[in-house]
Parts: C-alpha cells; sequence; structure tokens
C-alpha cells in the first residue's frame, strides 16, 4: 500500500482554498530546489474551484509548467475540452506566464495523436512534481475507465500515454497511463461529495483493479498519495 495521507474539509470551497495553497507550496519547493515545477491536471468538474484559488498565489508563474492528465479529443474551444477549463480557470493573470504544454495536437484523432503527444510528455521534467487526479463515480481516473478495451494497456504499458476510447463516455481521449501517472513526486487525488467519498473507501477494499481503476493508484507503493475530501 502506498503512503496515503487524507485531508477533510467540511466543504468544497475550504478544501479547494487549502488545496490550492498546498499545490502552490509544493511549486514553489520545486522551484527553489529545480527551478521549475511541474503541475500536471486533470480536467472534468471537480478541480475548477481549485484552479481559480490557485491562480490567486505569488508565484514565479513562467518557471511553471503547466501539462494534463487526459483530454477529449475535441477542438480546445469545445465545452468539454480540458484544456479549455485549465485555460479559463487558472491560466488568467500572473499564472497565464506559466508554459502550457497541451496534450491534443492536430492530429484527427487521439490514436493517431498519440506518438507526438507521448513524445511531448516526455520532453517535460521527470517526475512531474505534482498530479491533481480526479475519479469518476465509476471508479475511473485520469482516463482510465473500467471496461474500456484499452485499460489493460494503461494498467500495463511503460508509455506515459495512451488514446482511450471510453465505453460510456463522450469523446475518444488521451490519458496518462498508470506508468505516466507514476513518474511523480505526489498524486493528489480530489474526492467532492458523500458519493464518491463511499466510492473512494470501496476503492480502498479487495477487488480487481479492473472495475475501480483508480485502485492502480491506491494500491502502488512508489508515489505517495494524498486524497482531499470535501463533504
Ligand atoms: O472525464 C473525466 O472525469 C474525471 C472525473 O471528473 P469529474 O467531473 O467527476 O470531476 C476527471 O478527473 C478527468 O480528468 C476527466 O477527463
Amino acid at each position: 500500500m502506498p503512503d496515503i495521507q487524507e485531508h477533510r474539509f467540511p466543504d468544497a470551497p475550504a478544501a479547494a482554498t487549502a488545496l490550492a495553497a498546498s499545490i502552490a507550496d509544493r511549486l514553489a519547493a520545486a522551484i527553489g530546489q529545480r527551478g521549475t515545477a511541474t503541475l500536471v491536471l486533470s480536467g472534468g468538474r471537480s478541480p475548477a474551484a481549485v484552479f481559480e484559488a490557485l491562480r490567486e498565489r505569488a508565484l514565479p508563474w513562467d518557471k511553471v509548467i503547466v501539462a494534463q492528465v487526459d483530454e477529449r479529443w475535441v477542438p480546445a474551444d469545445h465545452a468539454d475540452s480540458n484544456n479549455r477549463l485549465i485555460r479559463e480557470h487558472l491560466l488568467q493573470g500572473p499564472a497565464s506566464a506559466a508554459r502550457f504544454v497541451p496534450m491534443k495536437n492536430d492530429a484527427a484523432t487521439a490514436r493517431e495523436g498519440q506518438p507526438a503527444c507521448e513524445a511531448a510528455m516526455r520532453a517535460l521534467p521527470l517526475p512531474f512534481d505534482a498530479v491533481l487526479l480526479g475519479m469518476g463515480e465509476d471508479g475511473h481516473t485520469a482516463s482510465l475507465f473500467p471496461e474500456a478495451r484499452e485499460l489493460q494497456e494503461g494498467l500495463t504499458t511503460q508509455a506515459l500515454t495512451l488514446a482511450v476510447t471510453p465505453p460510456a463516455a463522450p469523446h475518444e481521449r488521451m490519458s496518462l497511463s498508470v506508468a505516466g501517472l507514476l513518474h511523480s513526486r505526489a498524486l493528489i487525488l480530489q474526492i467532492g461529495g458523500a458519493a464518491k467519498e463511499a466510492v473512494y473507501r470501496e476503492a480502498l477494499g479487495t477487488g480487481p483493479v479492473e472495475a475501480m481503476p483508480i485502485r492502480a493508484v491506491l494500491r502502488q507503493d512508489k508515489v505517495p498519495v494524498e486524497v482531499w475530501i470535501s463533504e
């Protein structure tokens, strides 16, 4: 089992503020030690408030590299684009000086775009300083979905990235693999609300990783995991 540290908050705004402060401290420390910091971000609904609190933090943003945990293969201005979420909620004001390395490229499909995406991720300083994860109520994290035909590949490949067609969610995706997620100094999992906390508690129990891919993060022993829970 990894070192799992839980942080609990009475509501989402309190969790977002505290999590943003913790991430900012981590980035500042990385910049102090290595000159740059690499922050790898999830999309979906959960992280917007964290992004908004984080962009208010005083950091040498030009030394921060922002990359993605996963991306829907849609144009950058699409409502479902994680790229758009990051640009609109984080990369504003002083934080716009950060270097953003999006996953999506010009290829027509995620499968065709994967080699260039892989090269772009491999060109980043490794290990990443922090990876912010979300989790769906089906136990998926990044775009590693239960029952996706690429799930085994995502769990076993040594490539950092893979293309995924979700079985029950829109858009072909690009996702970090488990190996990609574990190229990190810290994995930070956001859990909002009672339903997701129940899924997270279930994932801590026994059962196959394939049924709840978040277990691949919760069962490894290479990278410490922080779980930020809001009620
Ligand atoms: O599809 C995705 O889902 C997960 C969870 O999203 P949320 O909306 O339930 O917060 C997210 O972590 C991932 O980045 C996203 O592409």
